[in-house]
């Protein structure tokens, strides 16, 4: 589905990592942990096809991202949702907006009506639809960067510390969602500082724990 193969990155020159090799197989769950400044969000934007790699090859459904033109790998953009650590929401544009904003950059801005209502539901967002983002609380703005990562019905989740900034109960309220999620056959990768939240997953989820640290990616093995 998405398959790293021998990839090499550094930014601005020093190596991150080299000869890294990571595979998400259809409907995986799995947890990339590591130190901070490790290049656990580097190796997510390699996955998404954000940063080419300097050696090796990334594959993305089966193509080799390295040959595709800008508008092939925004086709295979579509097919991974996205959920970034810092949101990056558009705060001039409503809740239910910024959630619809994949649909509409790509020309389906008609599919949004009964699908965002549905989503707003879900993540259970309903009532601040009309808000902006930044008078979201910290939960409500992770949840609200998960339904926008879903709108598009994305075969693979990446999402890069869901649950920072969030309480306890938020955390495992966001852990739930993206379990339900996998369990609809979705892939799911999660990169997170969180062990106490990996630790409480439910023994139902097949879940993988990859560690990054020093260039090397390991896996920790399974959750439970
Ligand atoms: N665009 C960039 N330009 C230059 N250096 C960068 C860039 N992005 C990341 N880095 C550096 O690369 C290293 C890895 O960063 P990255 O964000 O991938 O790590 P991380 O494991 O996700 O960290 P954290 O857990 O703190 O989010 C860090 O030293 C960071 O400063």
């Amino acid at each position: 589905m998405i398959e790293l193969d021998k990839v090499s990155y550094g930014h601005g020159g020093a190596a991150l990592f080299s000869q890294l090799s990571l595979t998400l197989v259809p409907g995986s769950f799995q947890f990339l942990t590591g130190p901070s400044g490790a290049g656990k969000t580097t190796l997510l934007r390699l996955c998404y096809a954000d940063l080419r790699a300097q050696r090796g090859k990334v594959r993305l459904f089966g193509q080799d991202a390295n040959t595709l033109d800008r508008d092939a790998v925004a086709m295979s953009r579509r097919r991974i949702g996205v959920v970034h650590q810092d949101c990056q929401f558009l705060d001039h544009l409503s809740v239910a907006e910024n959630i619809a904003l994949p649909l509409s950059v790509a020309d389906r801005a008609a599919e949004a009506s009964e699908n965002l209502k549905e989503l707003l539901a879900w993540v259970g967002l309903s009532k601040q639809s009309a808000q902006r983002p930044p008078e979201l609380s910290g939960g409500e703005r992770q949840r609200a960067a998960l339904a926008r990562a879903v709108i598009m019905s994305p075969d693979v989740i990446i999402a890069d510390e869901p649950t920072g900034n969030v309480d306890w109960e938020m955390s495992q309220r966001l852990l739930a969602l993206l379990v339900e999620l996998n369990k609809m056959g979705k892939t799911v990768l999660i990169a997170t500082h969180d062990l106490a939240m990996i630790r409480s997953l439910k023994s139902d989820v097949d879940a993988r724990v990859l560690r990054l640290k020093d260039g090397l990616l390991t896996t920790a093995g399974a959750v439970l």
